[in-house]
């Protein structure tokens, strides 16, 4: 299955065919399955979609969010994924969406694991999932730097905790086999750095953490890139 590549020169017209194309996707599992269930990462560049698509006429009541990977902090931390989403995403027209926390009050994200699966094991195929990229190759919290991506790499079960040693905040990720079990994986992705990045992880010898996604065939991969013009 080749990996579809849409280059954009402004944040802007990405954001407007990105949430005009999700909107129909949205719409048309609720159509069809009576729900949708999105997935959605957090970081900073989601942040003007996320307030575009809250602005949205849906059938929010009928869609799920899922974050696809949560730094173990509160709620209110500043630097909390579930923050960014109640901030930016689940305001206006979007305050009726339902949504699931990956958080429990456990200290450490590997006690919690049991309690999030449980949470998330009837969620049927999410419909479409959207994930970010670091420039070490990451997406959702699948670090290349932690002694646990062997595991989130081949667990079954939909979680996985994972303590990255790059990067700040002991993590929930969704595993790798539960983001493919999905019927559309969109990446996100700004700037020249991740444009070069993913280049590199689309080759057939790369490794990273995000090529599982973008080599695999089961599930069809769009990219939304916003590079500037040269
Ligand atoms: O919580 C997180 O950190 C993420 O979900 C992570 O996978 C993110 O998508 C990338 O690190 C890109 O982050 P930026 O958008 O901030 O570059």
């Amino acid at each position: 299955m080749t990996v579809a590549v849409k280059k954009f020169h402004h944040d802007s017209d990405l954001i407007d065919q990105f949430s005009r194309q999700l909107c129909r996707e949205l719409e048309r599992a609720v159509a069809e399955r009576g729900h949708a269930y999105l997935v959605v990462s957090g970081g900073r560049t989601p942040v003007p979609l996320f307030e575009r698509l809250s602005k949205q006429v849906l059938p929010w009541p009928r869609i799920t969010i899922v974050l696809a990977d949560e730094r173990w902090l509160p709620a209110t931390d500043a630097q909390s994924n579930e923050r960014l989403v109640r901030q930016h995403l689940l305001q206006h027209q979007a305050a009726a969406a339902n949504f699931i926390s990956l958080l429990t009050d456990a200290s450490d994200a590997h006690q919690a694991v049991t309690e999030v699966n449980e949470r998330l094991a009837d969620l049927p195929r999410f419909d479409v999932v959207i994930l970010g990229m670091g420039e070490d190759g990451h997406t959702a919290s699948l670090f290349p730097c932690s002694a646990e991506l062997e595991h989130a790499l081949s667990t079954a079960d939909s979680v996985a905790a994972v303590t990255p040693t790059t990067a700040p905040h002991q993590r929930m990720s969704l595993s790798l086999a539960r983001l493919l079990n999905s019927r559309h994986i969109y990446f996100h992705l700004s700037g020249t750095n991740k444009a070069t990045v993913l280049e590199q992880a689309m080759q057939p010898e790369a490794d990273f953490p995000v090529s599982r996604f973008l080599q695999q065939q089961q599930v069809p991969v769009e990219v939304m890139l916003a590079v500037p013009e040269e």
